[in-house]
């Protein structure tokens, strides 16, 4: 008898195709050649991953113009045992569309995905400043609206490529704010399993304030400062129980397997209610974490020993 092949695995992320979203999962060697399931919004891919539907979801987290994605921020905080293991970089820039014929001074309403809108408000302010805004689930998503029965809006903001995928009229090119706006991906999977560090890592962490402590922002800052951890992001957001609570999002460069980086992380465990670890993954752009020699592995390896001889009572050396 022979074994039944292994299914091929899912991985999801916000479609239909074409989407940056898209682009960043393309980036992935492992998911070339899997199934790549199209979904609405950031909930149904971690819904995917969580319920073993798919092996990994990539999701936007934070983009060069707009800043966070709070839905990435806020489900990572709250949906329980997800693990980031990859980052990925995708320039994005933006279109103008239309169903063949519609002319700019036509343009009422524009579909467009809040974040795409964030980064796009310069232009249409200044070539629309009475438009209205229609929010679509994704870039692509936009302009197939446009050809859906109901749909009220008369353009939509959409990637360069849609001219590939739909029918339309490019209104105008280049409408983002920012020519060089990036957008920061996520792959989050389940795995416990911790990747290797390569030298080039990143940690997120989600940490809480105790409550009414003065100083307790400065306390967490410590715990980085003092084992010469530097911090790439630190957002806050609120944790929605009641006014004046918040959480807060953090990249911190290193691996949990570099000493400095767990000594922090048993601060933090030890000072705050609740540290959310969500992974050591490589960084995107693969540049080495440059820190100071006195926070090496070896110095915090030496202290623990020297330590364990006073326990054990061994002479001093
Ligand atoms: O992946 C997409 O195309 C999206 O719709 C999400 C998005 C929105 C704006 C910038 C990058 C990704």
């Amino acid at each position: 008898m022979t074994d039944a092949p292994a299914p091929t695995p899912s991985y999801s992320y916000l479609g239909p195709a074409g989407t940056f979203t898209e682009a960043a999962l393309k980036q992935v060697p492992e998911a070339r050649g899997t199934n790549w399931r199209p979904v609405n919004n950031v909930g149904e891919a971690l819904a995917d991953v969580v319920a073993g539907r798919s092996v990994a979801a990539m999701i936007a987290i934070e983009n060069s113009v707009d800043g966070g994605v709070s839905a990435t921020q806020d489900a990572l905080a709250t949906v329980p045992g997800l693990r980031i293991i990859g980052e990925y970089l995708v320039p994005v820039n933006f279109v103008l569309v239309a169903r063949r014929g519609t002319a700019l001074a036509e343009v009422r309403v524009v579909n467009a995905h809040p974040v795409a809108y964030g980064q796009s408000r310069g232009w249409l302010e200044r070539h629309l400043p009475a438009h209205g805004h229609i929010p679509a689930t994704s870039n692509v998503q936009a302009a197939a609206s446009l050809f859906e029965e109901g749909d009220r809006a008369d353009a939509a903001v959409a990637p360069p490529g849609i001219v590939e995928l739909l029918d339309v009229d490019v209104l105008a090119r280049d409408i983002g704010d920012n020519p060089n706006a990036v957008t920061r991906f996520v792959l989050v999977g389940r795995s416990r399993e911790l990747p290797a560090p390569t030298g080039a890592d990143k940690t997120s962490v989600i940490v809480e304030l105790p409550d009414d402590e003065p100083g307790a922002l400065l306390a967490m800052l410590e715990q980085f400062s003092t084992r010469g951890v530097n911090l790439s992001l630190i957002q806050s957001r609120p944790i929605g129980d009641a006014l004046g609570r918040y959480r807060f999002v953090i990249d911190l460069e290193g691996h949990v397997r570099d000493e400095r980086v767990a000594d922090a992380l048993l601060g933090l465990r030890r000072f705050s209610p609740n540290v959310i670890f969500l992974g050591s993954y490589p960084r995107a752009d693969r540049r080495e974490i440059q820190y100071h020699s006195k926070y090496d592995d070896g110095v915090f390896v030496e202290a623990r020993d020297w330590l364990r001889g006073i326990l054990s009572g061994e002479p001093e050396g």
